[in-house]
Parts: structure tokens; C-alpha cells; sequence
């Protein structure tokens, strides 16, 4: 018996939901480039898209679009909740912990029943933005903003988080990010769920597990941790040196890498192309932006032979940064793209439902004795 590390390149399901070309840098929903999706589609076209298994007429879509919408508002218990806790806890955490209690307000408990697919999606979508908005303007002791429902997803939570009306552009490439973020085939966050689903645990329980999978530092974590890490550059002409140190110390570069990309991840060069629209409305200053170009530049110059290039983490907090969203809620608005992939996962999974139970190669000891505390060595 051989031991698969990370289960590396082991099928878990099969899937239609999304497709990877990891050679080719090829990225598709349901069929669908990526590039094209991000041209002409929105975040929840797209998050309809990778649920039902098609682009929605037009009907569907008011359909849906309302019901996001009439569950933008959150319980007063979950904002007295965030009022309580301490001001300093990661939004992560605060998604996390704060979802499963969201639950308590769906009637449709039964995860077996696609009434809870349909409530447990549109209440999460609408929801996320505005728990993890009012957490923003809590732990900065302002007020919180109301949803406002003329507004578009994205330049909704944008209102709510930064307490003014962006501009129709920001909003629109903001919207253009989270479908870039939406889904990802089994990455291990959409494998946490997965895990979770099979145990018939709700819908909620799985996204809340997701949420903890993806905050680590080698997955959605890396965001918020490559803002940090070009933000700290002085100079920069320090940036070889600084690289080369990382790499001599076997460092890991965030936003570089990929398990399955062994070239540019798609997403990262479209994710470039928005921050360069972007940087053309707010002016071409932006000493970020010109650290994290010239960071790109250098250590693809040391990484490629080892087929190392950027992800989507590696500029998605540059172009966060310019909409004024603070570095600990980028993994947040990643996580808050993410629930419609993670649903559609679950969804799925259930229609031929098996418990994930892998199994172990032992390599303990055997008929080992109890020793009492004073006799131990
Ligand atoms: C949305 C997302 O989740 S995208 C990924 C976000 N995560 C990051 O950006 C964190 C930085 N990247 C990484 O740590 C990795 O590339 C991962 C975890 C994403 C994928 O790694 P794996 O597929 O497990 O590759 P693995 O860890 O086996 O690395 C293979 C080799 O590449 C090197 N390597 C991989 N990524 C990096 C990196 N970012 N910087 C430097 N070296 C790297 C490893 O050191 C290893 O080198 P070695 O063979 O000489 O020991
Ligand atoms: O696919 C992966 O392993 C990680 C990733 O890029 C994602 O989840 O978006």
C-alpha cells in the first residue's frame, strides 16, 4: 500500500462543474472559458451557472437576483453578536463562526431536501457581505451601513463596507473578481465541504468548514499575506535580494505556485488586466502596484524552471487595496465568492452521497503497556 500525499493528482468525484487545463492555463465553468464569463457574465449569473448546471433565462435570473436580495438583511442577534466579540478577531474567523448560527433562521433544515440547496444559497450570498460589511464598521467602532438594494452585488458591499457609494466601474470590476473567485474544481477548501457534505452534515456546517480551510496561508490565506509581504519593500531595487533571501531561507512566495497550474494561472493575468483598468480611473501612481510588478518579474525569473508562476492571490490584494478594502478582509471577499462554488460541490456530491473514510498505513508500536505517572521516564 502506498500512502498519496495530499492526494495529490487522486480523482475524488466526478464533477461537471468546473474544468482545469493545468499545462495550458485553461480555466472553464460548466463548460464556459473563463475569459468569456468574466467579459460578459456577473458574479451571480455565474453563481447560478455553477449551481443549476446552466446560464439562467431571464426570468431565472429576476427570480434569483430578488432572492439574494430579500436576504441582504441579517438578524439584529448576529449584529448584536459582532458588537460583543473582540475587536481585533480576524474576519475569517468571524465568517466562520458566524455562518452555522445563520442557519438557525432557514426553516429548510433538511439537507437531503433541495429547498435547503435553494434557501441555504441565496441566504448565504445575500448574507456573507453584510455580516463580514457590519464586522468592518464595528471593529472600527463606526456605525453600520444598511444594504441597499438599487445597487448591484458588488457595489453593494462596497457601499456597506467603505460607508459611501463607489463608482458603477469599481463595482463592476469588483463583480469581475468574484467570479473569478468562485470556483476551482477540488481545491482543499471545495474538499473540506465535500468531506463535510458526505457526512449529511447541513449546508451551512459545510461552508463554515470551507470558510476554515481556506483561510490558511497556502490557499485563499495567501491574499491578504502578499499584501503584507510587497507592502513591507522599501525599495524597489531591494527586491532581488529580498527574493533570493526568501528562497535561500526555502521561504515560500506568496501567490506563486499552484498544485495544478504548472504555468500562469489564467485568473492572475486577468486579475492584472482589471487592476490595469482600475489603475487607469484612479491614476498611475500606485508605488503597490509597481512593487508587485517588478516582484513578478524577478522571481518569475528564479521560479520558472520549476514551473512556479503567479496565482490568483498574487494580484488580487494589489486591486483590493485601490477599492479601499482593508488587507484582512481579502480572504473574506474570496470566501464570500467562493460559497457558490462550494455549494454547487455539495450539491452534487449528495446525488450519489458516499461518507469520505480514507484509510491509513499504521506505523505505531503494538501491546504497549499503561505506565503510572511516578514510574514514567
Ligand atoms: C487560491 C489558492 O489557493 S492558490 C495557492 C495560494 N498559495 C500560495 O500562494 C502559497 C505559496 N505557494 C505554495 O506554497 C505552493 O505553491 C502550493 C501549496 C500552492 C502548491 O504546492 P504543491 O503542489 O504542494 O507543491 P510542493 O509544495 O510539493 O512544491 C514543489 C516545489 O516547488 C517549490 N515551491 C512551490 N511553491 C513555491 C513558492 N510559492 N515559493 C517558492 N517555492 C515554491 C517547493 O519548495 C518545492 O521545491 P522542492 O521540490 O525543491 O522542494
Ligand atoms: O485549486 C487550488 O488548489 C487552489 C485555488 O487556486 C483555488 O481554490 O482557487
Amino acid at each position: 500500500m502506498k500512502v498519496y500525499a495530499g492526494l495529490a493528482g487522486i480523482p475524488v468525484v466526478k464533477s461537471s462543474i468546473s474544468y482545469i487545463d493545468g499545462q495550458k492555463g485553461i480555466l472553464e465553468y460548466r463548460g464556459i472559458p473563463i475569459y468569456e464569463l468574466v467579459q460578459n457574465s456577473n458574479f451571480l449569473e455565474v453563481s447560478y451557472l455553477l449551481v443549476f448546471g446552466k446560464l439562467p433565462k431571464q426570468t431565472e435570473y429576476d427570480q434569483f437576483l430578488c432572492d439574494v436580495k430579500n436576504n441582504l438583511n441579517v438578524d439584529s442577534s448576529i449584529i448584536n453578536f459582532l458588537k460583543d466579540i473582540p475587536k481585533d478577531t480576524h474576519p475569517m474567523k468571524v465568517l466562520q463562526s458566524i455562518i452555522p448560527i445563520l442557519s438557525a433562521f432557514d426553516e429548510n433544515k433538511d439537507v437531503l431536501d433541495e429547498k435547503h440547496h435553494y434557501s441555504a444559497l441565496v441566504r448565504l450570498l445575500g448574507q456573507t457581505p453584510t455580516v463580514l460589511a457590519a464586522w468592518k464598521r464595528i471593529s472600527e467602532g463606526k456605525e453600520i451601513v444598511e444594504p441597499d438594494f438599487r445597487l448591484s452585488y458588488g457595489e453593494n458591499f462596497l457601499y456597506m463596507l467603505r460607508g459611501e457609494k463607489p463608482e458603477k466601474a469599481e463595482g463592476e470590476i469588483f463583480d469581475k473578481c468574484l467570479i473569478l473567485h468562485a470556483e476551482h474544481t477540488i481545491n482543499a477548501s471545495t474538499f473540506t465541504a465535500i468531506v463535510v457534505v458526505s457526512t449529511l452534515a447541513d449546508f451551512y456546517s459545510c461552508v463554515s468548514s470551507a470558510v476554515g480551510s481556506l483561510s490558511g496561508r497556502l490557499h485563499g490565506g495567501a491574499n491578504e499575506r502578499v499584501y503584507h509581504m510587497l507592502s513591507h519593500i522599501e525599495k524597489i531595487e531591494d527586491i532581488p535580494k529580498i527574493i533570493d533571501e526568501k528562497l535561500s531561507r526555502k521561504e515560500r512566495i506568496m501567490g506563486f505556485g499552484h498544485r495544478v497550474y504548472k504555468t500562469y494561472d489564467p485568473r492572475a493575468l486577468i486579475i492584472k488586466e482589471l487592476l490595469e483598468k482600475l489603475i487607469k480611473i484612479k491614476g498611475d501612481n500606485i508605488p503597490l502596484y509597481q512593487k508587485a510588478k517588478e516582484f513578478e518579474k524577478v522571481a518569475l525569473e528564479r521560479l520558472k524552471e520549476k514551473k512556479i508562476y503567479p496565482n490568483i492571490d498574487f494580484y488580487s490584494g494589489v486591486l483590493y487595496s485601490l477599492l479601499g478594502i482593508p488587507p484582512e478582509f481579502y480572504t473574506p471577499v474570496f470566501a464570500m465568492a467562493r460559497i457558490s462554488g462550494w455549494i454547487a460541490h455539495c450539491k452534487e456530491y449528495l446525488k450519489e452521497n458516499k461518507l469520505f473514510r480514507p484509510t491509513q498505513i499504521y506505523d505505531g508500536g503494538h501491546n504497549i503497556h499503561y505506565i503510572p505517572p511516578e514510574k514514567r521516564e
